[in-house]
């Protein structure tokens, strides 16, 4: 009563008892997405706020970038509802609790500054080439998910510089690590959505339980047998002062250079860490990918104009971006962007609100154990982007139009001191391999269409697009 009380300045869609809300996660996941924009069409008439009960549980969703600014920034600690991922990610900085991932995030941040990830630009061009060479089997045909094959590439990326370790997994996609880790994610998602499977009792009764424990326990061993060969090779060439000689010319992987810091991780500590670097970087920067080729083919015009630029920094060249030639992609930056805007792939980010919070622009104050939810989507189509929201407009992101924009009214990577600390990394892959499949190919595609809900942002019909192959860079 107190908590409705402190917010009941917000609308509430209509409630039914005992389980408040709830009734927003029953259906398929267009069915969610669509209930979840019907809250935030309710928002938008008030201050886009408004607030939700699941069950006995206080949620106030929110639209508004000041808003969201002052929850992202005094709220660290993430939902409960991202306790279904602890079995599987430990206390990795994704879900870590708010005092371990204080500690974390200060030794992890260094490792993941541009200078360092831009040392992986070439396991990125030749995995690009790797890609290339796969689309080869669709070019001039019709229509097929793109999706898939930029995600095989974009796993051998983050598997390699995160782990040291080839993959392949382009060439080689079944294998039962890959499948584990599948069937881990499918179980997730499906819990996160059915609501019924939630309560741990309930869960451990069905054979979801079982599989998930098996599955893991898969994951777990791919994952601890690679720390604990790095750990090895760590010990043998560690000099005197414990610091690790780095063989000339060696790529330095992120576990490679999780030896030796302030904090001497453990083994399992290690493999958390990987563990959630591989799973929060690979689908997400995957997915803008394969949004924005296809905004590219149903944008002709906007794909003429990266195209364009592509000419003017390679000329007829097929070389691999260097880091001066991303540099120079500012139109294709303003692309990338403006589908991230659109097509939000982290649609929604919960945190839990461990003190009694005031937000300015709706005027309520959020009390301690209820949950803040940023709509991010419903945020990045809102009033904050001025006339026609929903219109594909990558100029929006020119230096003169950002002018006065407010700095939480775009938050793909989230924002704060717990954003994405793989922002910068992410946008050199996208820069990358979006550079390299315009120069080898040109697009055509419809709209995206609807869309569901399942953690991430998807197409309900998949990535559609034709390619063909463009002669003589032209
Ligand atoms: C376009 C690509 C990407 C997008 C849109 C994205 C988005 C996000 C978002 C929204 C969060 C915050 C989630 C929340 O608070 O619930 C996040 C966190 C995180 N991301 Fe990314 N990400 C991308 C790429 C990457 C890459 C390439 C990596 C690493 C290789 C990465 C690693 C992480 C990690 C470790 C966290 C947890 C950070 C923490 O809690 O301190 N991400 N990402």
């Amino acid at each position: 009563q107190r908590m409705d009380r402190m917010t009941s300045q917000l609308p509430v869609p209509p409630t039914l008892p005992l389980i408040g809300n709830a009734s927003i996660f029953i259906g398929d996941t267009q069915q969610i997405l669509k209930n979840l924009w019907s809250v935030a069409h309710l928002a938008a008439k008030h201050k886009n706020s408004a607030k939700i009960w699941l069950g006995p549980k206080l949620y106030v969703a929110i639209a508004d970038p000041e808003d969201a600014q002052v929850v992202l920034e005094n709220c660290l600690d993430k939902d409960s509802v991202y306790r279904f991922m602890r079995p599987w990610l430990g206390h990795g900085l994704f879900v870590a609790p708010v005092d371990l991932w204080k500690v974390h995030r200060k030794v992890l941040l260094p490792i993941f500054h541009n200078k360092v990830v831009e040392e992986y630009l070439d396991v990125i061009a030749e995995q690009g080439k790797v890609l290339i060479g796969r689309l080869h089997e669709q070019a001039n045909r019709g229509n097929f998910d793109v999706l898939k094959y930029i995600t095989a590439c974009t796993l051998d990326i983050v598997f390699e510089t995160a782990m040291g370790e080839r993959m392949d997994v382009q060439r080689t996609p079944e294998t039962p690590y890959l499948r584990a880790r599948h069937i881990v994610m499918t179980i997730l998602n499906m819990r996160l959505f059915k609501v019924w499977l939630q309560p741990e009792f309930l869960f451990n009764l069905t054979h979801y339980a079982k599989q998930q424990n098996e599955n893991i326990l898969i994951t777990h061993k791919f994952t601890d047998e690679v720390v604990q060969k790095k750990r090895l090779e760590y010990e043998r060439n560690k000099d005197g002062n414990g610091l690790k000689k780095q063989p000339e010319g060696k790529l330095r992987s992120v576990l490679d250079l999780l030896f030796g810091r302030e904090i001497e991780f453990t083994n399992e500590q290690l493999r958390e860490h990987i563990d959630s670097i591989t799973i929060a970087g690979n689908d997400t920067t995957a997915l803008v990918i394969a949004y924005t080729i296809v905004l590219l083919g149903a944008h002709q015009d906007v794909q003429e104009k990266v195209f364009l630029e592509q000419q003017s920094i390679f000329g007829a060249a097929s070389r691999s971006p260097t880091k001066d030639d991303l540099q120079k992609m500012y139109y294709l930056e303003r692309v990338i962007k403006e589908s991230m805007r659109l097509y939000t792939v982290v649609p929604i980010i919960a945190r839990n609100v461990d003190k009694d919070i005031y937000l300015p622009t709706c005027g309520a104050t959020v009390p301690a154990g209820a949950g803040a939810v940023i709509g991010a989507f419903a945020l990045h189509r809102s009033a904050a982007w001025g006339p026609n929201p929903d219109k594909f407009d990558p100029d929006r992101f020119l230096p003169e139009r950002s002018v006065g924009r407010h700095p939480a009214a775009f938050i793909p990577f989230s924002y704060g001191a717990r954003n994405c600390i793989g922002r910068n990394f992410g946008m050199l892959i996208m820069k990358s391999l979006i550079s390299t499949i315009v120069r080898s190919y040109r697009i055509e595609a419809d709209d995206i269409g609807a869309l569901k809900i399942e953690v991430l942002l998807f197409p309900i019909n998949g990535h559609q697009v034709k390619i063909l192959k463009r002669t003589n860079q032209g």
